[in-house]
């Protein structure tokens, strides 16, 4: 039943509107917003959910929940679809309409922080499985929805976690799909790695002293060095990525400055500055290598400087998306019966995906958002109500696919 209007789900409502558009507004009015996010309104939801797709189980391990939908031979390897529950914050006074109402203007546009990142794929995720099941379909691999909090603070208390967790294990995941990012074209992005992200604090200790000296080795001078070859390197990455055809954001290494500490007064020559960098690297970097280049440029900056990570992922698994996989050539094939065009690219960012690979699950990041502007933590994050529909028949032909892929060598 609609929860606004209580039609059947896949009806239309009164209004006029389709009941999952209903289902999709209504969850985007959950504020699951850092930094307190209201999980427990998200777990009503979602039981409420579970309640109403029969034959769906539902396991709670603390704020993490997971819809089961049993297959016919339970011993194979499940499907995973995952998502996470939480939002970033909002600059409201930054949006057109309330980030929260989920309002729709004429165009159809729904306007609300998660409507791309990522609630739609969690309510195109249940449609999809709700449509299935109504008509009555049996899938011979499990399929498990996972809703996951916590993605958007680094997933410490979320995916990270529970990948190492017995239950996880349990779950005897072959493949996951977890979220893309929206294509402004007519091609749907999927994403089949991540580059990782390194945040360093580059401490530069210095004579201190007063500011109307010409003092020695202070940290200043070191600073400016650490700093200017940190953003050389910026600009020939940027270069790099200019002037090819083929790279993408996610085949280059970024770095931004985004944080200087250091001083107390004008007049007083301090003992240290920091600065901080956020690098993203691409899995085909050479990570020894890439962190012997930064002591190498802390070493030319002066005596004693030191650095410390606050994420320093290594993990560099991708999965394959050769023709010979089975589970790539399953999903491109089912995407192709639907004339779509899939661009095949590196996450520029972190998601949850890089934990479940890390784990050795092969895992694509997509969210079937072609025709859309790219708007994830964006003022004024909308997603119009026909592509969000198109994608509830994309996951509808792509799960029954994924799910009956034959048992494979090592299933057998
Ligand atoms: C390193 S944890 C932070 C995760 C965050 N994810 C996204 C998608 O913005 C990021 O890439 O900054
Ligand atoms: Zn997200
Ligand atoms: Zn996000």
């Amino acid at each position: 039943m609609c929860s606004g209007c209580r039609v059947d789900r896949g009806q239309v409502c009164p209004e006029g509107e389709d009941s999952s558009v209903t289902l999709f507004r209504e969850y985007l009015r959950l504020r699951t917003v850092h930094p307190k996010p209201d999980y427990d309104a998200a777990l009503r939801f979602l039981d409420r959910i579970a309640e109403e797709l029969e034959n769906t189980y539902m396991l709670y391990l603390q704020i993490v929940s997971i819809m089961t939908w049993e297959g016919t031979n339970p011993a194979l390897k499940s499907i995973l679809l995952n998502s996470h529950t939480d939002v970033v914050p909002v600059f409201q006074e930054q949006w057109k309409y309330d980030a929260f109402s989920a309002f729709k203007d004429a165009e159809g546009n729904i306007y609300a922080r998660g409507t791309q990142d990522m609630k739609c794929v969690t309510i195109q995720y249940i449609q999809a499985v709700r449509r299935l099941k109504a008509e009555g379909r049996k899938l011979m691999r499990t399929v498990h929805l996972m809703f996951i909090p916590d993605e958007e603070i680094g997933g410490h208390e979320g995916m990270e976690t529970f990948v190492n967790h017995p239950e996880f294990k349990k779950l005897n995941i072959g493949f996951a799909l977890d979220e893309g990012l929206a294509n402004p074209g007519e091609a749907f992005t999927v994403f089949y790695g991540e580059r990782n992200p390194w945040w360093i604090t580059v401490h530069c200790p210095g004579s201190p002293g007063h500011g109307s000296r010409f003092v020695e080795n202070t940290a200043a001078e070191k600073l400016v060095s650490v700093i200017n070859s940190f953003l050389n390197f910026r600009e020939k990455e940027k270069h790099r990525l200019n002037t090819s055809e083929c790279l993408t954001l996610g085949d280059v290494t970024t770095v931004n400055m985004t944080m200087v500490k250091g001083g107390v007064a004008y007049n007083v020559i301090p003992a240290e500055m920091d600065v901080s960098f956020d690098l993203r690297i691409p899995p085909t970097v050479n990570l020894q290598e890439f962190e012997k280049q930064i002591k190498q440029w802390c070493k030319e900056a002066g005596d004693d400087i030191t650095y410390e990570f606050a994420q320093k992922h290594m993990n560099q698994n991708i999965t394959s998306t050769e023709e010979n996989d089975p589970w790539w050539s399953t999903f491109s094939a089912t995407c192709k019966t639907m004339n779509m065009t899939l661009e095949k690219e590196i996450f520029p960012a972190a998601t949850d995906s890089r934990f479940i690979r890390a784990v050795g699950i092969p895992a694509i990041g997509f969210s079937p958002m072609n025709r859309t502007p790219i708007l994830l933590h964006d003022h004024n994050e909308y997603l119009n109500e026909q592509i969000f529909l198109k994608g509830i028949s994309v996951y509808k032909r792509l799960i029954p696919a994924l799910a009956n892929v034959p048992p494979l060598p090592d299933e057998a």
